[in-house]
């Protein structure tokens, strides 16, 4: 039985002015989808996120969560359910490591032993390959660290829900899909903003195609025809030359066409 999750109804989002940088946006996610967001710069993908998992409200339509209404829940609700690791996120520079990933653990203050508490930090710590960085100050850490630990304390706040903006742009090629990896074999249902379209085959189980604001596909796959239209580029899906398997490979230099 595969029911919906998340359900998102005719979502519009305008700025001040009017102009609508998401617009009447329909989607649902069930439980166990992994979807990649994806479309050019400026498409409405970060604003979309915002919209699903609550950050922002929108100017018309819905987000339920279950049946019920996900802007009505209390943020200590919500939070619960849904962990939000962001592009725009500035953790305090000077705590450690442990303790931001810590922070993860706010939403469900009192209810587990310290024992407990302590190691399901460490767990996400471990699961993220931070322990040895611990009491390092956040301020210090790279760009790629900062992002791992931005994942430990989604982690350590179990959510059933996990919102990715732009995961692995910090991370060196082998790292952005060891972390996605790491991601898929989590019990968990994701939406994430990927930009690395090299990325997306092998995590996203469905894939939301944005352009100027509306939604232009999610299917579970992209298309050639599709990928041409939206960026421009072409998509080819060629035999390895030494193993028994098939190649997603991206041209880039259609666009000198
Ligand atoms: N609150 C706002 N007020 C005015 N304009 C906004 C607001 N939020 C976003 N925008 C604009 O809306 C457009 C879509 O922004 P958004 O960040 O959702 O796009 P995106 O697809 O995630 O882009 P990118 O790939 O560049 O990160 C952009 O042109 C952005 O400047």
């Amino acid at each position: 039985m595969t029911l919906t999750a998340l359900k998102a109804q005719d979502l519009t989002f305008r700025t001040a002015n009017g102009a609508s940088i998401v617009d009447c946006v329909s989607l649902d996610i069930r439980n166990g989808d992994r979807l990649a967001i994806i479309g050019p710069n400026g498409a409405g993908k970060t604003t979309l996120l915002k919209l699903m998992c609550g950050m922002s409200r929108p100017y018309a339509g819905s987000v339920e969560l279950d049946g019920k209404p996900l802007h009505g829940l209390k943020p200590i609700d919500r939070a619960r359910q849904i962990a939000v690791v962001g592009q725009a996120d500035q953790p305090d520079r000077r705590i450690s490591v442990r303790d931001y990933v810590a922070l993860g653990r706010i939403p469900h203050a009192m209810r587990k032993t310290r024992a407990e508490e302590a190691a399901l930090i460490d767990a996400a710590m471990e699961r993220t390959g931070l322990s040895a960085l611990a009491r390092r100050e956040m301020g210090l850490l790279s760009g790629g660290e900062r992002q791992r630990a931005q994942i430990a304390r989604a982690l350590a706040q179990e959510p059933r829900f996990l919102f990715l903006d732009e995961p692995t742009n910090h991370l060196d090629p082998r790292a952005r899909g060891a972390l996605l990896a790491l991601v898929a074999e989590l019990d968990l249902t994701v939406v994430a903003v990927l930009h690395d379209l090299n990325l997306v085959p092998d995590f996203a189980t469905r894939v939301a195609v944005m352009r100027d604001g509306r939604l232009v596909s999610s299917d579970e796959s992209l298309s050639r025809d599709l990928v041409r239209e939206v960026f421009g580029i072409d998509l080819l899906r060629l035999p390895h030359p030494h193993e028994n398997r098939e190649l997603t490979v991206f041209d880039l230099s259609m666009t000198h066409h």
